[in-house]
This record gives structure tokens, C-alpha cells and sequence, in this order.
């Protein structure tokens, strides 16, 4: 992606407008092509309308774009630029080629073990991207991410994320499934802006792949009793490894929950993901730096 097509001021004129790839609560989503480059991507459309002034809405956007144009990983995806015009937002993201991961689990119903173990270690090499870049993400869920052409996910939609520490004041929405016991239970958010709410929700993002639903699925209001307990139970077919990951993340005090470092050497992943020799020698020049 050379400087030749990035210019610093994009606009409308310089895209061919391609099928719808979604929408979301706020927004649609199109496939796209830079004319001159042919250089293809997903465009990203918001109406200011819908973003009313000073609503947390504007803010998130505005922190989608500071924080995922400086971010830099294989397994997120990229924010190439933004731009916008009297009425719309735009943000130029990159297309991902299989679309969206939560699809996907819907129509497998779950995963075989050795392609959740995938995800997970992908996933926990973009968190500890992200941590030691002091971002905490705060919504992993299967909805936030996609799946590139090799098969290899991208967590997007940074809506939700912050830079730790932070002192904004955040509403919730959506599905509790994936909340922290932390952001649960009232009383200090100080553990909201704690990368620690990551780890929780990979654990849920784990046993979802494997079994075909969210640990503490259930009515809203005791979805959020089980979460305040860690209260759920892992099926008996799943393996032991995989129960054990699982029962390492889904820890009520986010301090005892497993490190980043540890998932990746987790004997589940080590068994289903060969790391392939350079990632391996990266890791090890990383951990000399
Ligand atoms: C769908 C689909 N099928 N195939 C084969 C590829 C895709 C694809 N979708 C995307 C998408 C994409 C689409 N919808 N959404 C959900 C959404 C939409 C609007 C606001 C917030 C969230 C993301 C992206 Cl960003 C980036 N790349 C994408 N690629």
C-alpha cells in the first residue's frame, strides 16, 4: 500500500462504489475501489445526522478513527483514511474478503476445535498488540470481527475502545453476553479502563466458538447474575485443555485472569497452532527489545 494512492485528502470522486457489505447500528458499509489505483476496500458511510451533536455516538466515532488508523497487526483491520462531506462521514477501511466472522459461526453452529484454537491465538496476538499499545478494545465479540481472504480474523469496529486510563463516561448497549463481571456490578469504573476486561471476553469468545452460544446466555437479567458469579457450565465434549483456557479467562477478579503471553503458550493453542518459525523468531526478538 505505497504512498503513490494515499494521498492526504481523500474524497467521494475518487471511488467506485461497489455492492452493500453491511450495516450496522450506526452506518452502512460498501465494497469499494480506489479509481486510480484499483486498489479495493470497504467504505465505511455515517450520516452526521444520526451522530447528534455531543452524543457519546460522535465521540466513539471520532475515537474509531484516532485509534485504528494508528494501529498496525494482521489480525485488525486496518483504517486506511477517512473524509467526509456536508452530510456523511466516510472511513476508508480494509476489505475483508470472507466477510463476517459471527456468520460464519451461525451456519458451522460451532467451530472444531483446532479452528477456534486458530482464532484464539490470532486473537490473543492482536490483544497484546493492542495492550502494549495502552488501547483496550471492551467489545470483543463474534459481531466486531471478520475474516480476511486467507481465512485469518480481524477484530474491527473500535467504537468501544479506549486509551487506558480513561475518564469518559460510557453507556452500554447491546448484548450483555460478553461483559466483564466488572462492568456488571456498579460501583468504581476505575477496572472499566483495566485491559483485563480483554482476557474476560476472549474467554467468552472461546467458549462461544466451541460450543455455539455465549457461557451466561440466558434472560437479561440473569445474564447478568451468572456473569456476577461466573456461573456457567462448559459441556462435558469439550475437551479438557479447552476447559481448562476457558476456566482460566472466565475469572471473576480480572487480576487473576490468564495473561496474553500464557493463552498464546496455552497447551490447547500449542496443540492445534504451529507457529510458523518467523513469527516464533519475532516473538523472541520482541521479548529482547
Ligand atoms: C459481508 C461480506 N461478505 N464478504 C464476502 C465480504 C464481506 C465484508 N464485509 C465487510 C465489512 C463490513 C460489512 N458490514 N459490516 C458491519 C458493519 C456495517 C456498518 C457499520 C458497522 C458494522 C462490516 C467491513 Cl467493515 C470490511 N470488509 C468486509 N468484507
Amino acid at each position: 500500500y505505497d504512498q503513490s494512492i494515499s494521498p492526504k485528502q481523500f474524497h467521494l470522486g475518487m471511488f467506485e462504489i461497489g455492492r452493500p457489505l453491511g450495516k450496522g447500528k450506526f452506518g452502512r458499509v460498501y465494497l469499494a475501489r480506489e479509481r486510480s489505483s484499483g486498489f479495493i476496500c470497504a467504505l465505511k458511510v455515517l450520516f452526521k445526522s444520526e451522530l447528534q451533536h455531543g452524543t457519546g455516538v460522535e465521540k466513539q466515532v471520532r475515537r474509531e478513527i484516532e485509534i485504528q488508523s494508528n494501529l498496525r497487526h494482521p489480525n485488525i483491520l486496518k483504517l486506511y483514511g477517512h473524509f467526509h462531506d456536508s452530510k456523511r462521514i466516510f472511513l476508508i477501511l480494509e476489505y475483508a474478503g470472507k466477510g463476517e466472522l459471527y456468520k460464519h459461526l451461525r451456519k458451522e453452529n460451532r467451530f472444531p476445535e483446532w479452528k477456534a484454537a486458530q482464532y484464539v491465538a490470532q486473537m490473543a496476538s492482536a490483544l497484546k498488540y493492542l495492550h502494549r499499545k495502552h488501547v483496550i478494545h471492551r467489545d470483543i465479540k463474534p459481531e466486531n470481527i471478520l475474516v480476511g481472504i486467507h481465512g485469518e480474523i480481524k477484530i474491527s469496529d473500535f467504537g468501544w475502545s479506549v486509551h487506558a486510563p480513561n475518564n469518559r463516561r460510557q453507556t452500554l448497549c447491546g448484548t450483555l453476553d460478553y461483559l466483564p463481571p466488572e462492568m456488571i456490578r456498579s460501583g468504581s469504573k476505575d477496572n472499566w479502563y483495566n485491559e483485563k476486561v480483554d482476557l474476560w471476553s476472549l474467554g467468552v469468545l472461546t467458549y462461544e466458538f466451541l460450543v455455539g452460544e455465549a457461557p451466561f446466555e440466558d434472560t437479561p437479567i440473569m445474564t447478568q447474575k451468572r456473569i456476577a458469579r461466573a456461573d456457567m457450565t462448559i459441556p462435558e465434549w469439550v475437551s479438557k485443555e479447552a476447559k481448562d483456557l476457558i476456566k482460566k479467562l472466565l475469572v471473576l477478579d480480572p487480576e487473576k485472569r490468564l495473561p496474553l503471553e500464557e493463552v498464546e503458550n496455552h497447551p490447547w493453542i500449542l496443540k492445534h497452532c504451529v507457529k510458523g518459525e518467523r513469527a516464533a523468531n519475532r516473538e523472541k526478538m520482541a521479548s529482547k527489545m
